[in-house]
C-alpha cells in the first residue's frame, strides 16, 4: 500500500486540520463536520490525478472542445458514523460515483479499554472491477478499515482500492500495509505517532464521531 500524506506539503489543508484538533474550535459541530468535508474535497482532488482518463469531445455554442475526463467506475464507501462528512466531501467532486455505506463501531463488552469492532450494516452496489474509495476520518489501530475490507468481500473484487482518511497513527498505517493489496493507495491528511491504551490517536483530535454528531452512549 502506497501512502500520500497531504500535510507533507504546506497548504491550506493544514488550517482545516488544526481547527479539527483545537479544543477551542472543535466543539463547533458544524465547523468540525465542514472541515472534514473540506479535507475530503482536497483529497478527492489529489486522488483524481491518478484516475484513468479518456478524450471526449464537447460541443460549445461556438465549436468543439476536446478534454480528458475520468473513465473509472467509482464507488465511495464510508464507514459510519464519522465517515459521513468525509463521504460528502469526496462525493462533492465525483458527481456520478456509486455509494456504499457500512457500519463499524467499537463495542466495549466489559466496559473497560478492551473493545471489538462490530460490522452490522452494509448497503453496497457490486464492486467487481470498479475503483473503490474507502473513507473514514480516523485510522487508529486500523481494525475498522481491515474489518470493513473483509465484510466487503462478497460484493466483488475492486480493480483498485483508494483509502481516504484525515488523521492516522504510524501503527495503524503499518498494519494496513499488511492487510490491503500492494497497489492500494492511502490518502491521508496527516499521521501522528502515538496511540493511547484506549486506542485513541495522540495528539489526534478526540472522538471524531462524537464531535460530528454528539456523544453516544457506550453499549
Ligand atoms: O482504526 P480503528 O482503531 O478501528 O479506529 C478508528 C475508528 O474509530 C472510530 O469509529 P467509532 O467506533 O468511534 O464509531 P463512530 O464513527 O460511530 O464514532 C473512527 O470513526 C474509525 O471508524
Ligand atoms: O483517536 C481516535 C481513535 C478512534 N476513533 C476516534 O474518533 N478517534
Ligand atoms: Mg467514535
Amino acid at each position: 500500500m502506497e501512502v500520500q500524506e497531504i500535510s507533507e506539503t504546506n497548504s491550506v489543508a493544514n488550517q482545516f486540520i488544526s481547527q479539527l484538533r483545537d479544543t477551542s474550535i472543535q466543539s463547533d459541530r458544524m465547523r468540525f463536520r465542514r472541515n472534514i468535508e473540506r479535507l475530503g474535497e482536497i483529497m478527492a482532488y489529489e486522488l483524481s490525478k491518478e484516475l484513468e482518463y479518456e478524450k471526449k469531445e464537447i460541443t460549445t455554442p461556438l465549436g468543439k472542445s476536446h478534454v480528458y475526463l475520468p473513465k473509472n467506475e467509482l464507488v465511495i464507501c464510508s464507514i459510519l458514523r464519522a465517515g459521513l462528512p468525509l463521504h460528502q466531501g469526496i462525493l462533492n467532486y465525483f458527481d456520478d460515483a456509486e455509494n456504499s455505506f457500512i457500519s463499524a463501531y467499537r463495542h466495549h463488552p466489559d466496559n473497560d479499554e478492551n473493545f471489538e469492532i462490530l460490522v452490522e450494516y452494509l448497503a453496497s452496489p457490486s464492486l467487481e472491477g470498479k475503483t473503490l474509495i474507502l473513507a473514514d476520518p480516523m485510522l487508529a489501530t486500523g481494525r475498522s478499515f481491515s474489518n470493513v475490507l473483509k465484510a466487503l468481500e462478497p460484493m466483488g473484487t475492486p480493480e483498485k482500492i483508494h483509502l481516504v482518511s484525515v488523521i492516522g497513527s504510524d501503527e495503524g498505517v503499518e498494519y494496513l500495509k499488511t492487510v490491503f493489496p500492494k497497489d492500494s493507495k492511502l490518502w491521508i491528511s496527516t499521521i501522528d505517532h502515538e496511540l493511547d491504551k484506549n486506542g485513541y490517536i495522540v495528539p489526534g483530535l478526540g472522538d471524531a464521531g462524537d464531535l460530528c454528531y454528539g456523544n453516544k452512549l457506550q453499549h
